[in-house]
């Protein structure tokens, strides 16, 4: 496990993409804090800067203005502690190499012995469901398999932060359910910090701990909610609590209210 303590400090980011129609200011005046260990869902209007944000995180982005620290060192490029899972799972593998080379391929990238990155491999194979398709190709494979590998890819890397963009917006709703537990049990048995942008209200409730909710472009912090939810979830119980149906309806009017552009009002979570 990481040590517990702060992991990422942003402060005051800023970013202006800048082009020959015009610029555009995607994030304003953005702050936050997360903790070793944390696992913290984004949400916010449609098209306010979430994968902006995420991108400047994980060093893929500069930012035009503010601090992104890891460990309180500042973030100046893709750092081999973050590993970074997107939405388009399809594109993000490659067809000619079976699931155990698509896994493997980042790890060569280290400096490991062939026993250690089989090791690792095999691993992650395991951890998400996936050791009896390791020979496949990509295309053999389901949607929902896919991501997984995806996800097998990232947690082989070994990495302190896990990034999500949207991972599960191509996948049908059973899937999407059983790859949330998934990433909650990777979080909880292995100690990845995660950072989740999801569109998904309730997924952002039901897998998080924290859930920041961010106003429209350019986009800030406009609420952190706490998620006081048991630490132990499962899809069917945590989704029936009281408590579960009070903080989705608070984000969602949080979202809403960012969407009609209402300033951010300091109060408190309900
Ligand atoms: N490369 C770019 N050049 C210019 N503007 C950009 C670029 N990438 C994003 N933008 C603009 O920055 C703003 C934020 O975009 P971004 O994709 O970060 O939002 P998002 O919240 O992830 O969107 P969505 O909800 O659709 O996933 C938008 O106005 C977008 O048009």
């Amino acid at each position: 496990m990481p040590d517990r303590g702060t992991l990422l400090r942003v402060e005051q980011l800023r970013k202006v993409y800048e082009s020959p129609t015009g610029d555009v200011e995607a994030i304003g005046d953005l702050s936050f804090t997360m903790d070793a260990g944390e696992l913290v869902c984004i949400v916010g209007p449609s098209g306010c800067g979430k994968t902006t944000l995420l991108k400047c995180l994980a060093g893929l982005l500069r930012p035009t203005g503010g601090v992104v620290e890891m460990h309180g060192t500042p973030v100046t490029g893709p750092s081999p502690a973050m590993a970074v899972v997107f939405q388009e799972y399809g594109r993000s593998l490659y067809p000619w190499l079976t699931v155990r080379g698509n896994v493997e391929l980042p790890l060569r990238h280290k400096k490991l012995s062939r026993a250690q990155r089989d090791t690792l491999v095999t691993d992650a194979l395991d951890a998400v469901g996936l050791a009896h398709a390791a020979r496949s190709h990509p295309w053999q494979l389901s949607g929902g398999m896919q991501q997984r590998v995806a996800i097998a890819r990232a947690v082989a890397y070994q990495p302190e932060v896990l990034i999500m963009d949207e991972p599960f917006a191509a996948v049908d709703a059973q899937t999407r359910a059983d790859l949330e537990d998934l990433v909650r049990e990777l979080h909880a048995r292995r100690g990845i910090s995660v950072l989740f942008v999801t569109h998904d209200i309730d997924e952002s409730v039901y897998l998080g701990q924290r859930v920041l909710v961010l106003s429209h472009a350019p986009t800030r912090v406009r609420e952190d909610v706490a998620v006081d939810l048991p630490a132990e979830r499962d899809q069917i119980t945590t989704r029936a609590l009281p408590r579960f149906t009070e903080l989705r309806t608070h984000v969602y009017g949080e979202i809403q209210r960012a969407k009609r552009g209402h300033n951010v009002a300091p109060r408190p979570a309900p």
